[in-house]
């Protein structure tokens, strides 16, 4: 049976997890000469002999875990150091616990949701949730598959050491568990990959007392079900806390610095995210203002405080009263402790560690440090699981010789409220600019879900698609999804995009019928792909 993975597409769920597998010399011939061929080939190209190991992963959130199994699997003698929990901010703090909320709190809105039961000619009665049974789905989740990602490594054979790495100088490295005399040790290795992740980042002003003051690190915990919560940042965490929180009753306000709601997002989308998850629900919103100030309170007692203060005038206008105070406000890199200096490595403005698009780390004049790479949050190149992920298979191509470089650009992303919105590329905005520094014209195609006869079935028809291409050479841009299940409907984009496909090749593919997946094929029929009539049209085509 395959075992649930933290990542889309299950990074190892295929292999046969909770036993240890053979060593290699009991393994059958054909298997054992795949593993001492892989080890050939990388090991060829990096010269092993004098170290304990030939790589070493520093963090093992699932930056780090798809780092070291894409090494073990190339042969190389791995091993990650882990200070705190295995998987990271992703399995404990992250996507899995928000995802098993997201999936209770999400039933709940469907069962009380009358009108749309009725169209379907169902009545349910007396929908109710147990907040303590939905707190204890999200935490026995991410203790499933902390578990499962241990014995997955433990299972190809790297070695979990436990504590604090701290680099020593040269190719040496100390990790220690703070209070166990036990644990730790040094050890040197021929390439280091640095996977610290990130941690909250709360803006000054905010003191945080986990209770009625608090960040997402607290809120999985799913400790109370506060009647008005605040929530600063109109991001991901925001809006996906915010399905929750109304799903499961409770009221919410949004504090973004921005002068508009979910700032980050394409405009459009943007727009309609509003119309279908902002607007029906019992949400507000405080614009173009920053919380500068925030009170604890008292639950039941006393109220949190927040004082806000125009973003752009500096002026305080206001302050909130409400009963919990959620900060989202972005996520800030983790390398403390790391002793950065001893290998010549320097954090930028804002902490995060410099690197080539190869992952290798840059030095302050931007020159490469050998043998040390760095991905997922700690390099700030995009804060997502599946991208650090991503990056580490990259860097331990690059260690193995075989230059690689991952295109971000066709890293897809996706928000899981209901419905979802998931995008790939760059935004209609970023597209616009960069046609008019480079001289080519905009095309853009849209679709929407009332169109599509799987979706009417499901009465949940809201939502809409969009690419954004160039005219001249079709190139894909961009593709931006608000809908139901648009975060799996993404993925033909990102493919297509990360196979340098262009958009008259995508418009004769076959779809199921009837499927959510045919609102992209209409995308894709509609791009105007006749590239002598496209010069000829209006800069933008919509
Ligand atoms: C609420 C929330 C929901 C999210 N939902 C999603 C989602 O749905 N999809 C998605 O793609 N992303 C999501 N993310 C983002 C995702 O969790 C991160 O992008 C991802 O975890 C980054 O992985 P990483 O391996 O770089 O770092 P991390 O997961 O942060 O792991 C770093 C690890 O390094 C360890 N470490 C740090 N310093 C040391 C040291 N000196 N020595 C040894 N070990 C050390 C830490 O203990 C930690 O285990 C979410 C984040 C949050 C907060
Ligand atoms: N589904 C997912 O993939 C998912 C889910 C959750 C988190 N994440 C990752 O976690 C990271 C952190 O998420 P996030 O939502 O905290 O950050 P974010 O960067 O997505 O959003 C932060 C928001 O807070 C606003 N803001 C910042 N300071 C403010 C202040 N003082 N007052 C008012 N508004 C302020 C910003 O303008 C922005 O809109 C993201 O980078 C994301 O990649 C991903």
């Amino acid at each position: 049976m395959p075992i649930a993975s933290p990542l889309p597409g299950g990074r190892f769920a295929p292999r046969a997890l909770g036993a240890r597998p053979p060593p290699p010399a009991l393994l059958p011939p054909g298997r054992r000469s795949i593993r001492r061929e892989a080890r050939r080939a990388c090991v060829g190209a990096i010269a092993l002999g004098k170290h304990d190991y030939d790589v070493v992963v520093i963090g093992c959130g699932v930056g780090g875990h798809g780092a070291a199994l894409h090494a073990v699997e190339q042969g190389l003698k791995t091993a990650v150091v882990e200070g705190h929990d295995i998987g990271g901010t992703c399995v404990n703090r992250g996507c899995v616990p928000s995802k098993a909320l997201l999936a209770a709190a999400g039933r709940v809105r469907e069962l009380k949701n009358e009108m749309h039961l009725k169209s379907l000619g169902i009545s349910v009665e007396g929908v109710a949730y147990d907040r303590q049974a939905i707190a204890d789905h999200a935490s026995n989740l991410a203790g499933t598959i902390q578990g499962n990602l241990q014995r997955s490594l433990e299972g190809l054979g790297v070695d979990i050491l436990r504590g604090s790495a701290r680099f020593m100088g040269g190719n040496r490295m100390r990790y220690a568990l703070p209070g166990r005399v036990d644990v730790g040790g040094e050890i040197t290795a021929r390439d280091f990959i640095i996977a610290t992740g990130s941690v909250p980042f709360v803006p000054p002003g905010i003191p945080i007392d986990g209770k009625t003051v608090f960040t997402s690190d607290h809120a999985l915990k799913l400790e109370w079900l506060p009647d008005w919560v605040a929530i600063i940042g109109s991001g991901y965490i925001g809006l996906e806390f915010a399905d929750v929180y109304t799903a499961l009753g409770s009221e919410v306000t949004f504090v973004e610095a921005m002068d508009k709601i979910m700032p980050g997002f394409d405009g459009e989308i943007a727009k309609v995210a509003k119309r279908l998850l902002i607007d029906p629900r019992s949400i507000d919103s405080h614009t173009g203002v920053l919380a500068t100030k925030v009170t604890p309170g008292v639950p039941g007692v006393k109220p949190v405080e927040i004082e806000l203060t125009d973003f752009h005038t500096k002026e305080k206008v206001d302050t909130l009263e409400v009963d919990a105070c959620l900060v989202a406000t972005g996520r800030a890199p983790y390398t403390q402790g790391l002793n950065l200096g001893a290998v010549n490595v320097e954090t930028d403005r804002r902490g995060f560690i410099p690197v080539s698009p190869k992952m290798e780390v840059l030095d302050r004049e931007g020159s490469v440090v050998p043998h040390v790479y760095c991905i997922g949050d700690a390099n700030g190149k995009f804060m997502l699981a599946h991208a650090a992920s991503a990056q580490g298979i990259s860097a331990v191509e690059n260690i193995c010789g075989r230059p690689h470089q991952l295109n971000h650009l066709s890293v897809p992303a996706a928000c899981f409220t209901h419905p979802e919105i998931s995008f790939v590329g760059m935004t209609q905005e970023a597209a616009e600019e960069k046609a008019k520094a480079e001289g080519f014209k905009v095309g853009l195609a849209k679709t929407s879900f009332k169109a599509n006869s799987k979706a009417l079935a499901e009465k949940e028809a809201d939502g809409m698609a969009k690419i954004i291409y160039r005219m001249d050479t079709l190139e894909i841009l961009g593709v931006h999804i608000i809908g139901l299940h648009a975060a799996d409907l993404i993925h033909e984009a990102s493919n297509a995009l990360a196979m340098g496909n262009t958009v008259d090749q995508l418009k004769f593919n076959v779809h199921t019928h009837p499927t959510l997946s045919e609102v992209l094929d209409e995308l894709f029929k509609q791009c105007k792909t006749d590239v002598k009539a496209n010069a000829k049209q209006p800069v933008l085509v919509s």
